[in-house]
């Protein structure tokens, strides 16, 4: 098992990365000191996982619960986080009760912000259950939910207490959602270190097959690279932007086409096909470095070509955006392969061009 640590003074956690973890219950220690314990999960992880974490909890001596959600991004919305509070009022859930998100990236965004109002704020762990929720979602306290005209438009900052990432969950991940959570590890690697994209690169075949030493190798660097980024800048008021690579666009898609229809990870692995050929246009990358980063995550079976919803919509599409600021939209683009920067408001004739001409 690997230990990492998300460096935030009093807010500070660990990452646990290993195999067979949600049966060890000193990794959960902190629910010795639980009131309750709640599981938060969906329909189709809880017969796969829910019962071996309860048991797993059980050992506590505490009242232990699960909520199972209906699943698909569809359902991070209004109602479901209503659920939560719904149970956990109804069984009588108090300041000291802890939530376990066990999932994908949606349980954990919808956990976070049931953690984060319930009673104004109660702790809780997440246990990510999909490639795309161990190098990504789970770390960092971002929380919450979509807004049909905007995603994850409601939210808040709240940080886990801890994160246990078990990689023997990745099993039964069927191959679209292993796909779609390589799209954030490719972003890692492009936005924050060069080398690391040779070795997704190198490892394509490995990382397709879910090759335990391989997805072993992205978490670990994934959530290093994340934490780091995290750790010195929380709220993102600077430098956190920069996770957001791919996400412009992508989330443009997300809205654009309902929720749900392309997976948050083909939408990013898009949308960073779209910010590469605008960092080219812009003069920053060669199309060397486009085409490249282009074919690692065609290679990775992400979709590279986006919907033709044209330039006047998208660009609605990406005024609601969090990054916005006074009506003008921000990107977030590379300046070269292994580093990104924020491109307060390219001009606006280069992105028509690029929604007009390739992408788009
Ligand atoms: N908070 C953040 O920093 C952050 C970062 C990235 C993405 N996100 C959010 O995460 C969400 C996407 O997360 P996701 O890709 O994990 O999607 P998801 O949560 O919808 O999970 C994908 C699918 O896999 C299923 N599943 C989960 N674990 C499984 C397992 N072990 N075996 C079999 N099936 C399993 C789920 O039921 C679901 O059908 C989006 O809402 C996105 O906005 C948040
Ligand atoms: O943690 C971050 O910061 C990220 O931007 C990670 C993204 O992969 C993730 O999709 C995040 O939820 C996007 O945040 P948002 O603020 O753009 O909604
Ligand atoms: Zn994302």
């Amino acid at each position: 098992m690997k230990t990492l640590k998300v460096d935030l003074g009093q807010r500070s956690y660990p990452i646990f990365i290993g195999s067979d973890l949600i049966d060890r219950p000193e990794l959960f220690e902190a629910c010795s000191k639980a009131s309750s314990i709640y599981i938060v999960t969906n329909t189709t992880v809880a017969p796969l996982y829910a019962e071996r974490l309860s048991k797993t909890l059980a050992s506590f001596g505490k009242s232990v619960r699960t909520i199972a959600l209906p699943d698909g991004e569809s359902f991070k919305d209004w109602k479901n986080l209503q659920t939560i509070f719904d149970e956990l009022l109804k069984h009588g859930a108090d300041r000291q009760t802890v939530l376990i998100a066990l999932g994908g990236g949606v349980i954990g965004d919808m956990t976070g912000f049931a953690a984060a109002s319930f009673m104004r704020g109660i702790r809780f762990i997440q246990v990510p259950t999909t490639l795309l929720s161990q190098v990504d979602s789970s770390v960092g306290g971002k929380t919450g939910i979509n807004h049909p005209l905007g995603k994850n438009m409601i939210g808040a900052f709240h940080q886990p207490i801890a994160v246990i990432a078990d990689l023997s969950t990745l099993k039964t991940l069927p191959p679209r959602e292993l796909s779609a959570g390589l799209a954030e590890v490719i972003k890692h690697g492009a936005i924050a270190d060069a080398t690391f994209l040779n070795w997704i690169e190198a490892n394509t075949s490995a990382l397709l097959a879910c090759d335990i030493e391989a997805m072993s190798h992205a978490v670990l660097r994934s959530c290093e690279i994340k934490s780091a980024v995290v750790s010195a800048d929380e709220r993102e008021g600077g430098v956190r932007a920069t996770l957001n690579f791919g996400h412009t666009f992508g989330h443009a898609i997300e809205a654009g086409m309902g929720y749900g229809e392309w997976l948050h990870g083909e939408a990013v692995g898009c949308g960073m096909v779209m910010g590469a050929k605008l960092s080219c246009l812009l003069k920053k990358i060669t199309q060397a470095d486009a085409d490249r980063l282009t074919r690692i995550i065609h290679s990775m079976h992400l979709p590279t070509t986006a919907p033709k919803f044209g330039a006047e919509r998208y660009i609605e599409l990406m005024q609601v955006d969090k990054k916005a600021e006074g009506g003008q939209i921000r990107y977030v683009l590379l300046e070269q392969i292994g580093k990104a920067y924020i491109a307060t408001a390219p001009h606006e004739a280069v992105v028509e061009t690029l929604l007009a001409t390739g992408a788009a």
